[in-house]
């Protein structure tokens, strides 16, 4: 049987392209900068034009009315995440938008697929460095056709993990936070990272550079078309309690091997999040 999604793969790689060429650009010229839930949760009106180019290409392209959008920047303005078994697109224009702002050199594009709530693909434009990685369901994952696997690492003090610090200050949670990276560099592992978006991370994860990337306090746009990538790259998804991984639990744990995953899930200190499907309120 013939693809079904196939031209909507395609139609996203070339849209996250061109979406990372309006980035690159926009790099070059003066960057306003804007806050949202707080005052370091930056953004800036190319993460709000870029989405607006992206949303609006996937709507000539696939704009019968069958198609659904979640955008990180419609969100912000109000609109509820609901993820439905209609064909869904859900995409960061800018991940990794503090990177941008500060000209630090990882930020990406990222848009993914998902049909009766499973992902079906994923693509993340890592456009300052160019590189393109993609995936499909069943079909293996790739950074610019070439094909890349997880790294067959399993001895966890032979590892190099990355973990972010997202944007919440609060004092609790930071102190979490740091005490999780903590317990896993004194495991000892090789080192700590950390690229300055979750989409890219997880490519890294895939890519075999690191085995495992995790996080508390994510939201769905910026890992979804990741999970499609580390899964086919055949790297696991999982809760950070191990469980099996929710897309709206703002939870993500990622590694090349379960061996790997379940020996940092045993340092991790969770913290609560509100979930991305949370009813909005307020805003
Ligand atoms: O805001 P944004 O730059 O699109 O996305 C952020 C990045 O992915 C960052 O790595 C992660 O730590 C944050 O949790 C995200 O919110
Ligand atoms: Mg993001």
């Amino acid at each position: 049987m013939a693809d079904p999604w196939q031209n909507e793969y395609d139609f996203a790689v070339q849209v996250a392209r061109a979406a990372g060429a309006v980035i690159r650009k926009a790099g070059e010229e003066e960057i306003k900068v804007q806050t949202k839930s707080s005052t370091v949760d930056l953004v800036t009106k190319t993460d709000e034009r870029v989405e607006k180019i992206i949303i609006g290409s996937l709507k000539e392209g696939f704009g019968d009315g069958t198609h659904c959008f979640i955008g990180e920047e419609s969100v912000s303005k109000g609109e509820p995440v609901i993820l439905t078994d209609k064909p869904t697109w859900i995409i960061d224009p800018v991940d990794g938008t503090t990177n941008f702002v500060h000209g630090f050199p990882f930020v990406a594009v990222s848009i993914a697929f998902a049909v009766n709530k499973e992902l079906e693909f994923g693509v993340v434009y890592s456009c300052l460095e160019d590189k393109m990685y993609k995936a499909r369901k069943g079909k293996g994952a790739f950074c610019d056709d070439e094909q890349i696997q997880v790294s067959d690492v399993k001895d966890i003090h032979k590892s190099i993990i990355i973990s972010e610090h997202g944007t919440d200050r609060s004092v609790e949670k930071v102190t979490k936070i740091f005490s999780t990276m903590q317990k896993i560099l004194c495991i000892p592992v090789h080192g700590l990272r950390g690229s300055g978006t979750a989409a890219t991370n997880m490519c890294l994860v895939a890519s075999g550079a690191v085995e495992a990337f995790f996080e508390i306090g994510i939201h769905l746009w910026d890992i979804a078309a990741g999970v499609v990538i580390v899964r086919e790259a055949g790297g696991l998804v999982l809760d950070v309690d191990g469980g099996p991984f929710d897309l709206m639990s703002r939870r993500m744990m990622s590694a090349n091997n379960n061996v790997i995953a379940q020996r940092i899930i045993k340092e991790i200190e969770i913290f609560p999040v509100e979930r991305d499907d949370a009813p909005v309120q307020k805003k």
